[in-house]
């Protein structure tokens, strides 16, 4: 099952620069697990802000789910997911 989602992200201002480098990090490092596995195939920056478009291919809305919230950055964004069907017209 594929999912249009729109990740926002909000760090706090007053984010110790340490912690915000190793909050980031371990981001990066779980996106680039995802990706390598298959799960998040899509990645794209929206121009002039600091978020996201993405396309998920996983099995289920509840497996999509436990992905994103058990991302290290979760509790610093806000998340719009769009589930997407096959379009009939589509070769
Ligand atoms: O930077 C972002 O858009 C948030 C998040 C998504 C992938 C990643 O590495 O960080």
């Amino acid at each position: 099952m594929f999912f249009h989602v729109r990740m926002d992200v909000q760090l706090p201002p007053d984010l110790d620069p340490a912690e915000r480098a190793e909050l980031l990090g371990r981001e990066r490092d779980r996106a680039i697990e995802l990706q390598k596995a298959g799960a998040w195939p899509g990645l794209w920056r929206i121009v002039g802000e600091y978020a996201n478009i993405s396309i998920f291919d996983v099995p289920s809305n509840d497996e999509l789910h436990d992905i994103l919230s058990s991302l290290p950055l979760f509790p610093y964004m806000k998340l719009q997911v769009t589930p997407l069907a096959t379009h009939p017209s589509k070769i």
